[in-house]
């Protein structure tokens, strides 16, 4: 990408840091009664009902951010994700996951290659694998069917379709066709995790998915192993031809480590691991417990909000607007984090997916051109479900640090409802707390109020409110497979918006290679100590310390004087 002055110097962002003291003049609870205000920032596409009414923005606000997204080329960023140019720089490589969920006959090109077809293949190749799996025809070593599934991966390779599944069990449909089937993960290297995901188990009716991107990935490889072991010790060697498939992009490692290259699903250099879900890492696994046709429907739904992304004007785009405000929020406003707030217990993976997506995409310290930065970029994203979250972190929110929030709730439940005669049903009380927070981040509680109210004199400072706390709400209308990928698809692209617009790169991650490679160093020594009684040494004090008493708790090596000073 050609070399451009950091956006901080151009006049949109001064104008902005300027705005920055009108806004503060207002008051939410000001601003929220000007009903055309209100009005103008309620936007709906395709059942989807934004509202940032109750965002510290003027109208003046969003005519200078959508000036700030011009200056920054947004447009023109945008038109060149979708083309298939390198725009991962440092990888040199595309940036595509919307060819992950295009429809059959749409033509994207990477390296001057339409990838549709590609993507159609490894799709075809799923549905059927998993049909044949799902019907009984693909069976164990040992002849019985396979009913479970553990999906081996880490990150993108694990969060993504984490998310989906959970989401997915509430979809009438996608429960009624996983019956008597489980999905389960394994993602963290801790042996507590290994033994919970096989607990219970049985390797006859067990299918391995091993899913990562590199094939590399010491936790996954690690853990990989141990099921292959797992399995093979069951059943024998020769089993885990049956029982072992693999999603990559490095099939030459796949089959190294033992897994048939028939039995891996391919993916690309130019799907990032955080915007995989939509690749046979996600719809392997959940193509398996769900049936394919669930998850051709989570895609469409991905796919009908990048349609939306890349045309719609960006005063009515609902990615635009999600990114340019948070931007808003954390450039021009200060406030540094933002709470995800699903009101749907379904949605509790959603705030960890999130996490990885905006975290490790947007948390970066040069520019695209590798200038240092003199601002900040990314956001520190968090979030649980409501009602939940109001009983554990919501004091800070309301009456501590000032964090934007976004609400989500569903119109519609996917549950029956099944009580009588109380005041309001389950799903009505939970929405009566998604639509009531927001207000009452906004508005608050004067000190007047609590007066009037008779509140003691002692108390009226504890029980004040500020208010003039951002948030936004968005409705989804239920929470299909179809809705689910248009919840994904704008969170990815809203943080896509925000690194554009920073002019950061938003697709690499150099920043989780340090604390890879100092753990190889780590594990080396642990190794050597362990086998040949190697003393400990090239680490600081503290690690070297530290470490000592490790190996003395594990192995019963005593002497604290083995530690050497650091070379
Ligand atoms: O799919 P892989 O190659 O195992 O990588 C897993 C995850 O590790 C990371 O590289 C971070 O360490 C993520 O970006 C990625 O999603």
């Amino acid at each position: 990408m050609a070399s451009c002055p950091l956006i901080c110097d151009t006049e949109s962002w001064k104008n902005l840091k300027t705005h920055v003291e009108d806004i503060k003049k207002n008051h939410l609870r000001d601003l929220l009664k000007d009903e055309e205000r209100c009005k103008s920032m309620i936007v709906e596409h395709d059942g989807i009902v934004l509202d940032y009414s109750r965002q510290q923005v003027q109208k003046e606000t969003m005519e200078q951010l959508f000036k700030l997204a011009e200056v920054a080329q947004l447009k023109e960023k945008i038109n060149k994700m979708y083309s298939g140019e390198k725009i991962n720089s440092t990888e040199n490589r595309s940036v595509l996951h919307v060819a992950l969920r295009a429809p059959r006959d749409a033509v994207i090109y990477s390296n001057g290659n339409n990838v549709v077809p590609d993507v159609w293949n490894v799709l075809d190749k799923i549905k059927s694998f998993t049909e044949s799996v799902r019907n009984g025809s693909w069976v164990g070593a040992t002849g019985k069917a396979l009913q479970d599934v553990v999906s081996v991966g880490i990150g993108g390779s694990f969060l993504g379709p984490l998310f989906v599944h959970t989401a997915l069990q509430t979809d009438g449909e996608a429960s009624e066709s996983a019956k008597g089937r489980q999905l389960r993960f394994l993602a963290n290297v801790d042996p507590i995790d290994v033994a919970r995901s096989t607990a219970g188990l049985n390797p006859e009716t067990t299918l391995v998915v091993v899913v990562s991107k590199t094939f590399t990935t010491a936790e996954t490889m690690l853990n990989a192993r141990t099921l292959r072991e797992w399995i093979s010790s069951a059943l024998g060697p020769q089993s885990v031809a049956k029982h072992m498939v693999a999603v990559s992009t490095n099939i030459e490692l796949v089959e190294k480590f033992g897994i048939d290259p028939n039995n891996a699903f391919a993916f690309w250099d130019w799907v990032g691991g955080r915007y995989s879900v939509c690749s046979a890492v996600g719809v392997l696994p959940l193509s398996l417990q769900y049936g394919f046709s669930v998850v051709e429907k989570f895609l469409n739904g991905a796919s009908t909000i990048d349609d939306h992304f890349y045309s719609t004007p960006f005063e009515k785009n609902i990615p635009v607007l999600l990114g340019l405000l948070s931007l808003w929020n954390v450039s021009f406003l200060g406030y540094p984090a933002r709470a995800i707030l699903p009101y749907c217990q379904a949605l509790e993976k959603f705030a960890p997916h999130i996490q990885q997506v905006s975290m490790e995409s947007n948390g970066k310290g040069v520019s695209i051109d590798g200038i240092p930065l003199p601002y900040e970029t990314g956001e520190i994203d968090f979030g649980e479900p409501g009602t939940n979250g109001q009983h554990s972190f919501y004091q800070l929110i309301h009456q501590g640090r000032i964090i934007p929030c976004d609400f989500i709730g569903i119109m519609k439940s996917q549950q029956p409802v099944y009580l009588k005669g109380e005041l309001v049903n389950n799903h009505d009380e939970l929405m009566s707390n998604f639509f009531a927070q927001p207000d009452a981040l906004a508005f608050g509680k004067t000190p007047e109020q609590l007066t009037n109210e008779k509140v003691p004199h002692h108390l009226v400072s504890h029980k004040t409110f500020s208010g003039n706390r951002p948030s936004l709400s968005i409705l989804l209308p239920t929470l299909t497979a179809y809705n689910i990928g248009q919840l994904l698809a704008m969170y990815e692209h809203r943080v896509a918006v925000e690194g554009f617009i920073w002019g950061i790169n938003s697709f690499d991650q150099w920043g989780v290679e340090l604390g890879k490679s100092l753990a190889s160093q780590v594990r080396k020594q642990l190794h050597s100590s362990r086998t040949a009684g190697e003393p400990i040494k090239g680490f600081n004090y503290s690690t070297s310390t530290l470490l000592q008493r490790y190996l003395e708790a594990e192995s019963g090596i005593s002497s604290a004087s083995t530690v050497l000073p650091s070379t």
